[in-house]
C-alpha cells in the first residue's frame, strides 16, 4: 500500500520522460554527419576522425604566400625559399605547430570565448548545484513524509511540508537561472564562432571556392555548427548534459550514504541496465535520421517541382512530378511507420529498465526493510532514486551521443578551413578594416580576432612590407597595367597551362578588347587582373610595380568589374547600387545621379518603390537590361580608374543593348578599360583589340590594321558576319 502509493507520488518527481526527439531535430542533435552527408555530394571526403591530417600535410604550402620583396624582372619568384622556412619559424616551431595553428575551432579558442562569460558560468555553476540538491533532496522528504504518516518518525509535518515546498519552490528557480545563463553563454560563444568561421571562409582564395560547393560551405555554418551549437542548447534540460551528471554523482553518494549495505548492488544493477537501455535507443538513430532524410528528399522534390513549374508544364511533366512526389510519399510513410515502431519500442525499453530496478528494490530492500536494517523512509526514497538514476543515465549517454557528433563536426569544419589557403592579402586589408570599425560597431565586433599571438600577427609580419595604398589610387588614374610573360593554369588543373607567356598593354585611359575564339583564355586575364588568381609565372605590373605588393582590399577599389550576368542582392535598388561604395553612408543624390548617368533612373522610379523596391533574389524582380544598368550604375558610383567588361551587353536584347551599351560609353571615359565580347561589332572602336589564341596574344592593332592584316581577326570578322547573313 505505502508502496504503491509512494510510488505514484514519487512519479511526480519525474515529470520528464526521457526524450524522444522530433526525427529532425533529432537527426540533427545527434549526427551532424547525417545532416552534412545529405547535402555533400561525394566530393567531400570526410575520413572519420583525424581528418585535419590531410590538410595539414597540405597546409605546408601554404605558407608559401606570395608577398614582399617584389624585384624588378618578370621571371623573379615573389617570395624566396628561405624567407618561406623563416616565416614558418617565426611562426613558433615545427609543421604540427604550423598546422594545429591553422586549425579554426580550437579548445583554447572555446576556452578564451567561454572566459568572457565568467559571472554567468558562476551564476550557472551554483544554479546547477542548487536544483541538482533540490530535486536530491525530494525523495529523501518524501521518505520523512512516509514515515510521519505511518507514525515512524517523530517531526512536525508542517515543518516537513515546509522543507517540502521550499525545495519545490526553488527547484524552478534554480533551473530557470541554470539554463537561461548557460544559454546565454553558449549562444554568445557560437555567434563568436560562426562570425569567426564565416569571415575565414570570405578570406579564402578564390579557388577553395571553385572546390567546395555553397551548399558545402552553408553547411559548415549551419549544420556542423548547428551540432555544436544543440550539444549545450539541447542538453541543458532535466535529465541531459551537466544535470544528469550531476544528478547520478548525487543519487549514487546518496544512496551509499542512505544504505551502503544496499547501494553497491542496486546501484551497479541500475546503472548497468539504464546504460544497456540507453545504448540500444542510440543504437536506433538511423531509423530516426533515415525518417528527416526522407522528409527532405520529399521537401527536395516539392521545391524543384515548384520552382520549375514553368519548366514541368512546357513538357507535360506533371505526371512524372507525381509519381516522383508519390515514390518520396511512400518512403516517408514506411520510415514514418518504423519510426514509430521504434519510438514505441524505445519508450517500452525505458519502462523495462524502470521495472526491473524497481523488482530489484522491491526484492533486496523489501527484505532489508523486514529485517530493521533499513527504515521504511529510506526504502521509500529508493525507490524515487531509481527513478532519478534511470532516466539520468540515459540522458548522459544522449549528451555523448551528441558530444561524439560535435567533434566530428569540428574535425569536419577544421579540415575544411586549414586545408585550403587563406588570402592573406585580403585577410590583411580585412583585418584592417575590422580594427578601425569595431569599436562602433556591434556587428563587426563579432568577427575581431582577438588572437593577435597567432594567424594576425603573421599575416601582419608579412604584409609589413605591402606597398602602401595611399598611391594607388593615383597610380592606377595615371600608369600603365602591364601583362609580362604571364603563365596561369588554374589551381584544381594545374597541369593544364591556360596563359602561357601572354604580354598585354593596358594603356592608361584608353579601351582593350579582348576577342578570340571560346576556351582561349579570356576571362582567365579578368580573373588575373581581378586578382582572385595569382599568375603561376610573370606577373602584372601598373606603373612597372607588380600589383601583388597592393593590398587586395584597396586593388579591389580601383577596379570595375562589369559582368554578362551582373549579381545584385536582394535588397532594394538603391542599395544595391550603394553596394559600389565600401562606405555605407552614401548620399541619396549620389546614388541617383550613378543611375541617371547609366541610363537607370527613369525605369526605377517607374518601379513601385522607386529606389526602395527590392530587386528579389540575384535581382530576378528585374529584366536583364535593368539589372545590368543597376550595375553599371553600381561601377560609376565605384568610380573605379580600372574597367572590366566581361560581355556585358551579350545577353540583352537590341534596344536594352542600345540603353545598356550607352551607359557603359559613359562609364568607360577616361578609365583604362578591358573589353570582352563576342560580337566584334562592339569591339570596334577599341583602341586596341587583342586577339588571344591558346592563352597567348596572337594578333595585337586597331579594327582596320587587323583587318589588313587578313589575319586571324579577319577570319573572325567574316565567320560573324556570314553568319549574320
Ligand atoms: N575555375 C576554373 N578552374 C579550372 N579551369 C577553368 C576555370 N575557369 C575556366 N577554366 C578553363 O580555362 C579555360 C579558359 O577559360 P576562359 O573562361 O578564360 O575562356 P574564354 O576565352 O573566356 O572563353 P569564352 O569566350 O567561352 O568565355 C577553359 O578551358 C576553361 O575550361
Amino acid at each position: 500500500m505505502v508502496s504503491s502509493a509512494s510510488t505514484s507520488l514519487l512519479l511526480l518527481h519525474h515529470p520528464t520522460p526521457t526524450r524522444l526527439l522530433h526525427p529532425i531535430s533529432h537527426a540533427r542533435a545527434t549526427n551532424g554527419l547525417c545532416d552534412r552527408r545529405l547535402s555533400l555530394p561525394r566530393r567531400l571526403h570526410f575520413p572519420p576522425i583525424l581528418l585535419s591530417d590531410a590538410p595539414r600535410r597540405r597546409t605546408r604550402g601554404a605558407a608559401t604566400i606570395p608577398f614582399a620583396n617584389v624585384t624588378g624582372s618578370a621571371s623573379d619568384p615573389i617570395v624566396s625559399e628561405p624567407e618561406r622556412k623563416s616565416d614558418l619559424s617565426d611562426a613558433g616551431g615545427d609543421e604540427e605547430e604550423w598546422s594545429s595553428s591553422k586549425k579554426l575551432v580550437k579548445w583554447g579558442l572555446l576556452w578564451s570565448l567561454l572566459l568572457r562569460h565568467k559571472l554567468r558560468i558562476g551564476i550557472s555553476v551554483l544554479s546547477l548545484v542548487g536544483c541538482t540538491t533540490c530535486t536530491l533532496s525530494m525523495p529523501i522528504f518524501s521518505g520523512r513524509f512516509f514515515e510521519v504518516l505511518v507514525g515512524a518518525r517523530q517531526e512536525p509535518l508542517w515543518s516537513l511540508l515546509a522543507k517540502v515546498g521550499i525545495a519545490y519552490a526553488m527547484e524552478p528557480i534554480f533551473t530557470v537561472l541554470y539554463v537561461v545563463n548557460m544559454n546565454v553563454v553558449w549562444e554568445s560563444v557560437m555567434s563568436t564562432l560562426r562570425a569567426q568561421i564565416f569571415r575565414r571562409v570570405l578570406i579564402q582564395k578564390v579557388e577553395f571556392f571553385d572546390r567546395y560547393k555553397v551548399g558545402e560551405i552553408s553547411a559548415l555554418l549551419t549544420s556542423d555548427l548547428g551540432s555544436l551549437k544543440d550539444v549545450v542548447s539541447e542538453n541543458v534540460s532535466r535529465d541531459r548534459g551537466f544535470r544528469a551528471l550531476s544528478e547520478i554523482i548525487g543519487t549514487v553518494s546518496i544512496l551509499f550514504t542512505l544504505a551502503p549495505q544496499l547501494a553497491p548492488i542496486l546501484g551497479a544493477l541500475m546503472l548497468s541496465i539504464s546504460v544497456l537501455v540507453a545504448v540500444y535507443k542510440r543504437s536506433t538513430v538511423p531509423v530516426f535520421r533515415a525518417h528527416g532524410m526522407a522528409q527532405a528528399s520529399m521537401s527536395d522534390c516539392v521545391s524543384e517541382t515548384f520552382s520549375a513549374i514553368r519548366t514541368v508544364r512546357s513538357f507535360s511533366g506533371e505526371h512524372r512530378q507525381m509519381s516522383m512526389f508519390g515514390n518520396q510519399v511512400l518512403a516517408y510513410r514506411r520510415s514514418g511507420i518504423r519510426l514509430g515502431m521504434f519510438k514505441s519500442l524505445n519508450e517500452s525499453v525505458t519502462r523495462v529498465a524502470v521495472y526491473i530496478s524497481l523488482i530489484a528494490l522491491y526484492c533486496l530492500g523489501g527484505s532489508k526493510v523486514k529485517a530493521g536494517e533499513i527504515s521504511v523512509g529510506t526504502f521509500a526514497s529508493f525507490i524515487g532514486y531509481t527513478f532519478t538514476l534511470t532516466f539520468a543515465v540515459q540522458g548522459l549517454v544522449n549528451t555523448s551521443g551528441d558530444l561524439r557528433a560535435s567533434l566530428a563536426a569540428v574535425e569536419r569544419i577544421n579540415s575544411v578551413l586549414s586545408g585550403v589557403e587563406v588570402d592573406e592579402t585580403l585577410a590583411y586589408g580585412l583585418e584592417k578594416e575590422i580594427q578601425e570599425k569595431e569599436h562602433h560597431d556591434e556587428a563587426i565586433k563579432l568577427f575581431s580576432d582577438d588572437d593577435h599571438s597567432g594567424k594576425n600577427s603573421r599575416t601582419v609580419h608579412y604584409m609589413s612590407a605591402l606597398k602602401s595604398a595611399h598611391n594607388l589610387s593615383t597610380l592606377a588614374w595615371s600608369a600603365d597595367i602591364c601583362l609580362e610573360d604571364v603563365h596561369f593554369s588554374y589551381p584544381l588543373r594545374p597541369d593544364i597551362e591556360i596563359l602561357s607567356g601572354l604580354d598585354l598593354t593596358l594603356k592608361c585611359g584608353t579601351v582593350t578588347a579582348l576577342v578570340g575564339p571560346s576556351g582561349a583564355g579570356k576571362s582567365t586575364i579578368v580573373q588575373l587582373l581581378s586578382r582572385f588568381y595569382e599568375p603561376t609565372k610573370g606577373r602584372i605590373t601598373l606603373s612597372g610595380e607588380d600589383i601583388r605588393t597592393f593590398e587586395k582590399t584597396e586593388w579591389a577599389r580601383v577596379v570595375s568589374i562589369v559582368n554578362q550576368e551582373p549579381v545584385l542582392f536582394s535588397v532594394s535598388v538603391g542599395e544595391n547600387i550603394a553596394y559600389g561604395l565600401p562606405d555605407e553612408n552614401v548620399s541619396k543624390d549620389d546614388i541617383i545621379k550613378a543611375a541617371k548617368a547609366a541610363n537607370a533612373h527613369e525605369f526605377i522610379v517607374s518601379l513601385p518603390q522607386g529606389y526602395d523596391t527590392l530587386v528579389g533574389e540575384r535581382g530576378g524582380l528585374l529584366s536583364g537590361g535593368q539589372r545590368q544598368r543597376i550595375a553599371i550604375a553600381r561601377a560609376l558610383l565605384k568610380n573605379a580608374p580600372i574597367l572590366i567588361l566581361d560581355e556585358a551587353t551579350s545577353a540583352l536584347d537590341a534596344v536594352s543593348e542600345r540603353l545598356v551599351q550607352g551607359a557603359l560609353n559613359h562609364l568607360m571615359k577616361g578609365r583604362t578599360t578591358m573589353v570582352i565580347a563576342h560580337r566584334l561589332s562592339t569591339v570596334q572602336n577599341a583602341h586596341q583589340i587583342a586577339v588571344v589564341t591558346d592563352g597567348r596574344i596572337a594578333e595585337l592593332g586597331t579594327h582596320l590594321q587587323l583587318l589588313a592584316e587578313k589575319g586571324k581577326y579577319d577570319t573572325l570578322v567574316g565567320t560573324q558576319r556570314l553568319a549574320f547573313e
